[in-house]
């Protein structure tokens, strides 16, 4: 499992060709960019968490056929201390640094309780975000670098808290038709108020002297009061419908008092997030229109979601989709202590991600009878509960058990939908298999290979699509096999069968996420929906040299 988990994977700087069996579409034209933790020890020191690892980069170009691998270290600042260093010198999520050059907020720390926030990491591992013409790697943090998509190469660091008030922010964010990013962030004790934030990001802006920053644009539209001033819910995602945004405010908490004395007491951030089980789950509904939430209170029992996987409106509900625990262990698992030999035995998730379906009424009939259920819809058993108070109880339906890591074809976001995309995930974190579910007929169909650890699996609709499925699945495989090489995986996202693999012969890391960036203009609207390339880099033109 070291193979997989512990082990620094080298980088792959020159694109290498890979070997295709089987036969590529010749209308998926694009770079497959994802992200990931790549790098788990720097000289003699070790992170804890499979999440601290250092971001590498890695991109998988197909052009007519073949395909084109390689991968590249995010140059986080993060990355360039731990290197000079030759040690862990920036504290991570699961691993706090000693000294961290980011100390000196420490000292403000007991003056002011506003200073309590420390500086944290650049190291973008998580995600890929497009935002106007330009790419960013994304974490949780108040950092997000530019990278070339092309090259891999890191470019600017972003603070996000030049444009808006926010300690941390998601590394998934939502794109609306026209390709504007809306993300939420949690502002922290900001004149005395914490906050969860709802901020969009407009594609396309008006030129000024320093060229085309659509940050620079960067607008709050709504945001929603914490329960807590010092326990904001800790959340890796949310969700929207054409006209909603839904937030999860689950008892999964960060403890910000404890947060800012957590590099004296010598503990890392880890450890100031805790799951209480004697709490509920709010469900926020915002209105986009408005940037007004939905006054209802709805609640649910207490649940850990990291991945929303879609929402949509339907007869005066929202209906969404989430894979949810019943507790946090998920985070406890990737402890890298668990990733080694005995990972079958150490790491048994206490609570299998599960797909659920929420419906909550948008408007609650107010002479509605107390224990009544106010959702009517015949395509659910979700139910929703009047209480008294204008609280109202909701029950999932059950869809699902075992998966994680869901992907829709995003033309469908915010919209009703029929599959989820999804890697298998049972009792252990780590995925066997990727599979596609049928909400609608409650069916799924798999792909699985022995010794084959699949990553997200990714869809990519084909030109002219008209069902939902018209189109592949793209997931990067590694094995734990050493005879085995590492591969792109091309299925078709309708009957789930191989349509060619393309073998890697260089290091491939298990990654996180990422997207697709067609070639074309075209009406491939995946992840970001507007995917026009007006001033592409020269060199994306042309199929790298091997
Ligand atoms: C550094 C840091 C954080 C990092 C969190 C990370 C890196 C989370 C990764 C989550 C993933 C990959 C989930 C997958 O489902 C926090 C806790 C936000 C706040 C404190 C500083
Ligand atoms: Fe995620």
């Amino acid at each position: 499992m070291d193979v997989i988990f512990g082990r620094n994977k080298k980088e792959q700087l020159e694109p290498v060709r890979a070997q295709v069996t089987g036969r590529i579409p010749s209308w998926l034209q694009g770079t497959l960019l994802r992200n990931g933790p790549g790098m788990h020890t720097v000289g003699e020191t070790r992170y804890n968490h499979w999440f601290d690892g250092l971001a590498l980069l890695h991109s998988f170009t197909i052009r007519d056929g073949e395909v084109y691998y390689r991968s590249k270290y995010l140059r986080s600042d993060t990355y360039n201390a731990n290197t000079k260093a030759n040690r862990i010198v920036v504290s991570e999520f699961g691993t706090m640094a000693h000294p961290d050059p980011c100390k000196n907020i420490f000292s403000k720390a007991f003056s002011y309780l506003s200073h309590t926030i420390p500086d944290f990491t650049d190291n973008c591992l998580i995600n890929i975000m497009k935002c106007g013409e330009d790419f960013y790697a994304t974490t949780e943090t108040n950092y997000i670098r530019k990278i070339n998509p092309q090259t891999l190469e890191t470019l600017e660091k972003v603070d996000y808290r030049n444009y808006v008030a926010v300690n941390l922010a998601t590394s998934h964010p939502h794109y609306d038709a026209a390709g504007n990013v809306l993300n939420m962030g949690t502002s922290i004790m900001d004149k005395g108020k914490t906050k969860y934030v709802i901020f969009k990001i407009p594609a396309t802006v008006p030129e000024d002297a320093k060229g085309k920053n659509p940050l620079k644009h960067t607008e709050v539209f709504g945001s929603i009061t914490s329960r807590s001033l010092l326990s904001p819910s800790y959340y890796h995602s949310f969700g929207v419908t054409e006209n909603y945004i839904v937030f999860l405010e689950q008892p999964f908490k960060l403890d910000v008092l404890k947060m800012s004395t957590a590099y004296i007491r010598g503990v890392n951030w880890a450890s100031c997030l805790a799951f209480h089980r004697e709490d509920q789950t709010y469900i926020h509904i915002v209105d986009q229109r408005t940037g007004k939430p939905v006054p209802t209170q709805f609640y649910t029992d207490p649940v850990v979601v990291f991945h929303h996987v879609n929402a949509y409106e339907e007869d005066g509900c929202l209906v969404f989709d989430v894979i949810a625990y019943e507790d946090g262990s998920l985070y406890q698992l990737f402890h890298l202590a668990n990733l080694n030999q005995d990972f079958e035995e150490n790491s048994r998730l206490t609570s299998v991600p599960t797909l659920r379906r929420f419906a909550v009424p948008l408007d609650v009939d107010k002479n509605a009878e107390v224990g009544s259920n106010v959702v009517k819809l015949a395509s659910t058993t979700a139910r929703a509960l009047k209480e008294k108070d204008d609280r109202v109880y909701c029950q999932p339906e059950l869809l699902y058990e075992g998966l994680e890591l869901p992907r829709i074809n995003y033309a469908h976001n915010g919209k009703p939908y029929r599959y989820v995309f999804a890697a298998e995930v049972h009792w252990s974190p780590i995925p066997t298999k990727i599979l596609k579910y049928d909400v609608l007929t409650k069916s799924s169909l798999k792909w699985g290979q022995e010794h084959c650890w699949p990553a997200e699996p990714l869809f990519v609709p084909m030109p002219g699509a008209k069902d939902e499925d018209d189109g592949i699945i793209l997931s990067a495989i590694v094995s734990t096999s050493p005879q085995k090489l590492p591969f792109l995986l091309v299925l078709d996202a309708k009957s789930f069968t191989e349509l060619a693999r393309a073998t890697i012969d260089a290091e491939v890391h298990l990654d996180l996420h990422g997207l697709f960036i067609p070639d074309a203009d075209g009406d491939a609207r995946e992840q970001a929906p507007s995917q026009e390339q007006p001033d592409r880099v020269p060199d994306c033109q042309v199929a790298p040299r091997t």
